[in-house]
Protein backbone atom coordinates (compact mmCIF):
# COMPACT_ATOMS: atom_id res chain seq x y z
CA UNK A 1 0.00 0.00 0.00
CA UNK A 2 1.24 3.40 -1.27
CA UNK A 3 2.40 4.87 2.27
CA UNK A 4 2.53 8.98 1.41
CA UNK A 5 2.03 11.54 4.09
CA UNK A 6 -1.13 13.67 3.66
CA UNK A 7 -1.59 15.18 7.12
CA UNK A 8 1.48 16.20 9.76
CA UNK A 9 0.62 17.73 12.75
CA UNK A 10 3.89 19.55 14.12
CA UNK A 11 4.07 20.41 17.66
CA UNK A 12 0.27 21.65 17.75
CA UNK A 13 -0.65 23.98 20.58
CA UNK A 14 -3.62 26.13 20.52
CA UNK A 15 -4.81 28.96 22.93
CA UNK A 16 -7.99 30.36 23.32
CA UNK A 17 -8.14 33.33 25.63
CA UNK A 18 -11.15 33.15 28.48
CA UNK A 19 -12.81 35.86 29.99
CA UNK A 20 -14.17 35.32 33.84
CA UNK A 21 -15.92 38.60 33.67
CA UNK A 22 -19.75 39.01 32.87
CA UNK A 23 -21.07 42.12 31.03
CA UNK A 24 -24.30 43.64 31.10
CA UNK A 25 -24.04 44.84 27.81
CA UNK A 26 -21.97 44.84 24.30
CA UNK A 27 -20.86 48.67 25.45
CA UNK A 28 -19.75 47.70 28.60
CA UNK A 29 -17.66 45.45 27.39
CA UNK A 30 -15.89 47.94 24.78
CA UNK A 31 -15.40 50.40 26.89
CA UNK A 32 -13.59 47.84 29.57
CA UNK A 33 -11.41 46.50 27.01
CA UNK A 34 -10.01 49.50 25.29
CA UNK A 35 -9.44 50.90 28.91
CA UNK A 36 -7.19 47.71 29.68
CA UNK A 37 -9.85 46.13 31.98
CA UNK A 38 -11.01 43.11 30.70
CA UNK A 39 -8.80 40.05 32.18
CA UNK A 40 -8.61 37.08 30.09
CA UNK A 41 -7.01 33.80 31.26
CA UNK A 42 -5.31 31.63 28.71
CA UNK A 43 -6.62 28.48 28.29
CA UNK A 44 -4.38 26.05 26.35
CA UNK A 45 -6.65 23.46 24.33
CA UNK A 46 -4.41 21.01 22.66
CA UNK A 47 -0.60 20.77 23.66
CA UNK A 48 2.16 20.03 21.94
CA UNK A 49 0.19 17.58 19.23
CA UNK A 50 2.02 15.82 16.56
CA UNK A 51 0.86 12.82 14.68
CA UNK A 52 1.11 11.87 11.04
CA UNK A 53 -1.39 10.41 8.93
CA UNK A 54 -1.22 8.35 5.82
CA UNK A 55 -2.85 8.61 2.47
CA UNK A 56 -5.91 5.65 2.89
CA UNK A 57 -5.93 6.15 6.81
CA UNK A 58 -8.83 6.33 8.50
CA UNK A 59 -7.83 8.18 11.85
CA UNK A 60 -10.27 8.45 14.58
CA UNK A 61 -9.73 11.08 17.36
CA UNK A 62 -10.97 9.72 20.79
CA UNK A 63 -11.27 11.36 24.47
CA UNK A 64 -13.38 12.62 26.87
CA UNK A 65 -15.71 15.97 26.30
CA UNK A 66 -13.20 18.96 26.03
CA UNK A 67 -10.22 16.91 25.43
CA UNK A 68 -9.24 18.94 22.29
CA UNK A 69 -10.90 16.80 19.37
CA UNK A 70 -12.69 19.09 17.48
CA UNK A 71 -10.53 22.00 17.63
CA UNK A 72 -7.38 19.59 16.37
CA UNK A 73 -9.92 18.97 13.46
CA UNK A 74 -10.60 22.32 12.71
CA UNK A 75 -6.98 23.28 12.66
CA UNK A 76 -6.72 20.68 10.08
CA UNK A 77 -10.05 21.75 8.11
CA UNK A 78 -7.78 25.43 8.24
CA UNK A 79 -11.19 27.00 10.25
CA UNK A 80 -8.73 27.88 12.81
CA UNK A 81 -4.77 28.63 13.08
CA UNK A 82 -2.70 27.05 15.34
CA UNK A 83 -1.11 29.30 18.23
CA UNK A 84 2.43 27.11 17.84
CA UNK A 85 2.90 24.90 15.30
CA UNK A 86 2.17 23.95 11.57
CA UNK A 87 -0.29 21.84 10.57
CA UNK A 88 0.39 20.41 6.79
CA UNK A 89 -1.95 19.25 4.55
CA UNK A 90 -2.07 17.72 1.20
CA UNK A 91 -5.13 17.32 -1.29
CA UNK A 92 -8.32 18.21 -1.23
CA UNK A 93 -10.66 18.76 2.05
CA UNK A 94 -14.23 18.35 2.55
CA UNK A 95 -15.19 19.43 5.94
CA UNK A 96 -17.77 17.90 7.77
CA UNK A 97 -18.19 19.76 11.01
CA UNK A 98 -21.24 21.98 12.11
CA UNK A 99 -23.57 20.53 9.08
CA UNK A 100 -25.83 23.04 7.86
CA UNK A 101 -23.73 26.04 9.06
CA UNK A 102 -23.39 27.32 5.83
CA UNK A 103 -27.16 27.58 5.66
CA UNK A 104 -29.37 30.50 4.80
CA UNK A 105 -32.34 29.28 7.49
CA UNK A 106 -34.85 31.34 5.24
CA UNK A 107 -33.52 30.15 1.63
CA UNK A 108 -35.38 26.94 0.47
CA UNK A 109 -33.83 23.85 0.14
CA UNK A 110 -32.99 23.29 -3.47
CA UNK A 111 -31.44 27.37 -2.93
CA UNK A 112 -29.32 26.52 -0.31
CA UNK A 113 -28.11 23.57 -2.32
CA UNK A 114 -26.76 25.60 -4.95
CA UNK A 115 -25.61 28.66 -1.92
CA UNK A 116 -23.81 25.69 0.46
CA UNK A 117 -22.15 24.02 -3.03
CA UNK A 118 -21.01 28.05 -4.09
CA UNK A 119 -19.20 27.94 -0.32
CA UNK A 120 -17.23 25.19 -0.97
CA UNK A 121 -16.07 25.52 -4.47
CA UNK A 122 -18.33 24.23 -6.83
CA UNK A 123 -19.57 25.55 -9.83
CA UNK A 124 -23.77 26.35 -10.67
CA UNK A 125 -23.45 23.91 -13.78
CA UNK A 126 -21.52 21.22 -11.11
CA UNK A 127 -24.04 21.59 -8.60
CA UNK A 128 -26.97 20.75 -11.07
CA UNK A 129 -25.20 18.07 -12.32
CA UNK A 130 -24.75 16.74 -8.41
CA UNK A 131 -28.55 18.24 -7.45
CA UNK A 132 -30.41 14.60 -7.97
CA UNK A 133 -28.35 12.74 -6.33
CA UNK A 134 -28.51 15.24 -3.56
CA UNK A 135 -32.23 15.09 -3.30
CA UNK A 136 -32.26 11.28 -3.55
CA UNK A 137 -29.44 10.66 -0.82
CA UNK A 138 -31.00 13.23 1.11
CA UNK A 139 -35.09 11.61 0.96
CA UNK A 140 -36.07 15.17 0.91
CA UNK A 141 -37.98 15.01 -2.42
CA UNK A 142 -41.04 16.51 -0.73
CA UNK A 143 -39.21 19.50 1.00
CA UNK A 144 -36.75 21.15 -1.66
CA UNK A 145 -39.19 24.26 -1.95
CA UNK A 146 -39.73 24.32 1.87
CA UNK A 147 -37.49 27.30 3.75
CA UNK A 148 -34.75 25.67 5.79
CA UNK A 149 -36.37 27.06 8.98
CA UNK A 150 -39.31 25.05 8.84
CA UNK A 151 -36.74 21.69 8.76
CA UNK A 152 -35.74 19.06 11.51
CA UNK A 153 -32.44 19.43 12.97
CA UNK A 154 -32.04 15.79 11.19
CA UNK A 155 -33.25 17.31 7.93
CA UNK A 156 -30.89 20.03 7.53
CA UNK A 157 -28.23 17.20 8.83
CA UNK A 158 -29.27 15.04 5.97
CA UNK A 159 -29.45 17.75 3.35
CA UNK A 160 -25.77 18.87 4.36
CA UNK A 161 -24.47 15.91 4.69
CA UNK A 162 -25.52 15.20 1.08
CA UNK A 163 -23.89 18.49 -0.53
CA UNK A 164 -20.85 18.16 1.44
CA UNK A 165 -20.40 14.22 0.27
CA UNK A 166 -20.98 14.62 -3.55
CA UNK A 167 -18.01 14.60 -4.96
CA UNK A 168 -14.54 12.21 -3.45
CA UNK A 169 -11.84 14.39 -1.52
CA UNK A 170 -8.61 13.27 -0.66
CA UNK A 171 -9.18 14.42 2.87
CA UNK A 172 -12.96 13.92 5.06
CA UNK A 173 -13.29 15.43 8.02
CA UNK A 174 -16.05 13.98 9.58
CA UNK A 175 -17.20 15.56 13.28
CA UNK A 176 -19.95 13.62 15.11
CA UNK A 177 -22.09 14.27 12.03
CA UNK A 178 -23.21 11.08 12.17
CA UNK A 179 -24.94 10.65 15.76
CA UNK A 180 -27.87 13.02 14.31
CA UNK A 181 -30.28 11.95 11.68
CA UNK A 182 -31.98 8.65 12.69
CA UNK A 183 -30.36 4.52 12.63
CA UNK A 184 -31.55 4.26 9.18
CA UNK A 185 -29.85 7.63 7.75
CA UNK A 186 -26.59 6.98 10.20
CA UNK A 187 -26.06 3.34 8.19
CA UNK A 188 -26.37 5.33 5.10
CA UNK A 189 -23.70 8.11 5.46
CA UNK A 190 -21.94 5.24 7.28
CA UNK A 191 -21.23 3.41 4.00
CA UNK A 192 -21.23 6.52 1.59
CA UNK A 193 -17.79 6.98 4.23
CA UNK A 194 -16.77 3.87 3.40
CA UNK A 195 -17.14 3.77 -0.16
CA UNK A 196 -15.14 6.99 -0.28
CA UNK A 197 -12.53 4.91 1.86
CA UNK A 198 -12.39 2.17 -0.89
CA UNK A 199 -11.13 5.13 -3.42
CA UNK A 200 -8.53 6.06 -1.47
CA UNK A 201 -10.13 9.36 0.61
CA UNK A 202 -8.13 9.70 3.80
CA UNK A 203 -10.87 10.15 7.01
CA UNK A 204 -10.61 12.26 9.99
CA UNK A 205 -13.36 11.18 12.41
CA UNK A 206 -14.77 11.98 15.73
CA UNK A 207 -17.34 10.29 17.16
CA UNK A 208 -18.72 9.48 20.79
CA UNK A 209 -19.35 6.38 20.21
CA UNK A 210 -16.45 3.87 20.38
CA UNK A 211 -18.12 1.53 18.36
CA UNK A 212 -18.50 3.33 15.40
CA UNK A 213 -15.11 4.75 15.83
CA UNK A 214 -13.44 0.98 15.55
CA UNK A 215 -15.74 0.01 12.74
CA UNK A 216 -14.34 3.00 10.79
CA UNK A 217 -10.98 3.62 11.97
CA UNK A 218 -7.26 1.66 11.55
CA UNK A 219 -5.75 4.40 13.20
CA UNK A 220 -6.47 6.41 16.89
CA UNK A 221 -5.83 9.51 18.10
CA UNK A 222 -6.66 9.76 22.23
CA UNK A 223 -6.11 13.22 23.15
CA UNK A 224 -6.58 13.60 27.02
CA UNK A 225 -6.68 17.33 28.31
CA UNK A 226 -5.66 18.59 25.11
CA UNK A 227 -2.21 16.19 25.16
CA UNK A 228 -1.84 13.19 22.75
CA UNK A 229 -2.06 9.69 25.23
CA UNK A 230 -1.71 7.69 22.78
CA UNK A 231 -1.32 7.03 19.04
CA UNK A 232 -1.48 4.08 17.05
CA UNK A 233 -3.68 0.81 16.02
CA UNK A 234 -7.74 1.48 16.81
CA UNK A 235 -8.48 -2.20 17.97
CA UNK A 236 -5.65 -2.18 20.92
CA UNK A 237 -6.54 1.93 22.12
CA UNK A 238 -10.32 1.25 21.64
CA UNK A 239 -9.93 -1.61 24.02
CA UNK A 240 -7.73 0.40 26.51
CA UNK A 241 -9.93 3.19 26.57
CA UNK A 242 -13.04 1.44 26.60
CA UNK A 243 -11.55 0.34 29.90
CA UNK A 244 -10.38 3.27 31.46
N1 LIG B 1 -13.53 29.24 20.55
C1 LIG B 1 -13.20 28.82 21.78
N2 LIG B 1 -12.96 29.74 22.77
C2 LIG B 1 -12.62 29.34 24.00
N3 LIG B 1 -12.47 28.05 24.37
C3 LIG B 1 -12.69 27.12 23.45
C4 LIG B 1 -13.07 27.45 22.10
N4 LIG B 1 -13.22 26.29 21.40
C5 LIG B 1 -12.95 25.29 22.26
N5 LIG B 1 -12.62 25.78 23.48
C6 LIG B 1 -12.25 24.99 24.67
O1 LIG B 1 -11.25 24.07 24.29
C7 LIG B 1 -11.45 22.83 24.93
C8 LIG B 1 -11.49 21.73 23.88
O2 LIG B 1 -12.70 21.87 23.16
P1 LIG B 1 -13.09 20.87 21.96
O3 LIG B 1 -14.42 21.29 21.45
O4 LIG B 1 -11.96 20.78 21.03
O5 LIG B 1 -13.22 19.49 22.76
P2 LIG B 1 -13.83 18.11 22.30
O6 LIG B 1 -12.85 17.06 22.70
O7 LIG B 1 -14.22 18.17 20.86
O8 LIG B 1 -15.12 18.02 23.23
P3 LIG B 1 -16.55 17.32 23.04
O9 LIG B 1 -16.30 15.84 23.18
O10 LIG B 1 -17.33 17.86 24.18
O11 LIG B 1 -17.09 17.71 21.70
C9 LIG B 1 -12.72 22.96 25.75
O12 LIG B 1 -12.37 23.18 27.10
C10 LIG B 1 -13.41 24.15 25.16
O13 LIG B 1 -14.14 24.85 26.16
Amino acid sequence: MERREVIKVDHVSMKFNLSSEKFDSFKEYVIKSIKGQVSVEAFWALKDVSFQVYKGDSVGLIGLNGSGKSTMLKTIAGVLKPTKGTVTVSGSVAPLIELGAGFDMDLTARENVFLNGALLGYTREEMTRHYDDIVKFSELENFMNVPVKNFSSGMVSRLAFAIATIGVPDILIVDEVLSVGDFRFQEKCEKRIQAMMKEGTTILFVSHSIDQVQKICNKIVWLDHGVVKRFGDAEEICNEYRGS
